[in-house]
């Protein structure tokens, strides 16, 4: 990265330095206070006087086995959106979208072709998909849980789905009406149909680390849920804390045992961060190999089928952490906090991002 300086500040505070996109490895010059310069550090800059100019440098990280791009699939506006209590306008929605797509994200699920009498938030999911503008390099993928959502799908014109098992019996039940075994039917005849398109399909495995009807989910049967998917053509399969009850121990447990059966470069992370682990969680993922880590704006979400679920990590503190360590993105922190305060507007919330909300106090 270069540390030619590029701009003088005189007053360099977080916004600025946010607006100026100085994690992606820019250099600024000016005058730093203590305060600001360990706004730097923390973000992953280290700061060195060439005369009377600062000179910002980018900091690899000092922690081993740490990918260096790690992918963000922002889940916004489906996990996030599903389970508010007030339908969010159509238009609303679409506007969101088309903001989280200019913020350098590459995956946003927009949206999931599933019951109505089920999930009455995603009941627009046809005028979602053909509402937003679909940018180059972002990719728009949508849940399909049976052959009639992947078909209303593609007639919407969605390119990317993904289906969405479980490693609990109850779960699987009370969110898509069948066990595991008739679900892995049905994501047969879909990713079959998916991959006779040259759809990409991605899988789902939620209560990885618990179910909220049955607790303790063994790593076994995660594993085995994993490895079906895979087996049928999954491209990527995504490991869902869906209430957040996992800790980095239980993470990793988990995620060994599934690393028998499934290369780690087709696994991510999903975190729910119910009690608060999700990051610590995420880090013990990225350390094990996975590059690949679901989040939601704002830390919007929760499976209205999982009673106790809260609000997936926050898309602004996941990249608040991989740009202190060094790790490459490609997202511009601050176009997703603006985002995510105008979603909250929208829905009348306060945001659950840590990061935002010192942000916008400062
Ligand atoms: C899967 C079904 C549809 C089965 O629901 P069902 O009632 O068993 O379906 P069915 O096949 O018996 O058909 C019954 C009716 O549903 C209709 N139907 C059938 N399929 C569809 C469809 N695709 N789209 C629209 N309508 C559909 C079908 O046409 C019929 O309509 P009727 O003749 O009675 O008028 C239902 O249980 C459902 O919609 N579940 C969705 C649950 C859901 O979306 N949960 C949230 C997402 S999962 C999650 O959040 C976890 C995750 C992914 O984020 C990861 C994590 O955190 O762990």
């Amino acid at each position: 990265m270069g540390n030619v300086p590029s701009a003088v500040k005189h007053c360099l505070s977080y916004q600025q330095l946010l607006r100026e996109h100085l994690w992606i490895g820019d250099s600024v010059a000016g005058a730093l206070d203590p305060a600001q310069t360990s706004v730097l550090t923390n973000l992953g800059f280290s700061v060195s006087l060439a005369g009377s100019v600062a000179c910002i440098h980018w900091e690899t990280s000092q922690l081993s086995g740490l990918p260096e791009f790690v992918k963000i699939v922002e889940v916004g506006p489906r996990d996030g959106l599903q389970n508010e209590k007030v339908i969010v306008p159509t238009d609303i929605k679409i506007e969101f979208i088309n903001r989280l797509s200019q913020t350098g994200l590459s995956v946003i699920e927009v949206t999931s072709f599933v019951s109505s009498r089920w999930v009455p938030q995603m009941a627009d999911h046809t005028e979602v998909m053909k509402g937003i503008h679909q940018y180059p390099g972002v990719r728009y993928p949508v849940l399909t849980p049976n052959l009639q959502g992947f078909h209303r799908a593609v007639a919407a014109g969605a390119t990317e789905i993904s289906v969405f098992g479980a490693a609990s019996e109850s779960f699987s039940k009370k969110n898509i009406n069948c066990s595991i075994e008739e679900s892995m039917g049905k994501f047969e005849e879909v990713v079959k149909s998916a991959r006779h398109m040259n759809i990409p399909a991605r899988g789902y495995v939620s209560c990885a680390l618990g179910c909220p009807y049955e607790g303790n989910i063994t790593p076994q049967k995660v594993t085995e849920v994993s490895k079906r998917l895979y087996g049928m053509g999954c491209y990527e399969i995504s490991l869902g804390d869906t209430i957040g009850v996992g800790t980095p121990g239980s993470m990793k447990r988990m995620l060994e045992s599934v690393m028998k059966e499934v290369p780690p470069g087709a696994l991510a992370v999903h975190c729910h961060d119910t009690y608060g682990q999700a990051l610590a969680n995420i880090l013990t993922a990225l350390q094990m190999g996975i590059n690949v880590v679901d989040s939601a704006v704002s830390g919007l979400g929760g499976c209205p089928y999982a009673k106790g679920a809260s609000g997936n990590v926050a898309t602004e503190d996941l990249i608040y952490m991989l740009n202190g360590l060094g790790l490459n993105t490609g997202v511009n922190l601050y176009k997703v906090m603006e985002a995510g305060d105008f979603i909250c507007k929208a829905v009348n919330k306060t945001t659950n991002s840590k990061v935002a909300q010192a942000s916008f106090n400062a």
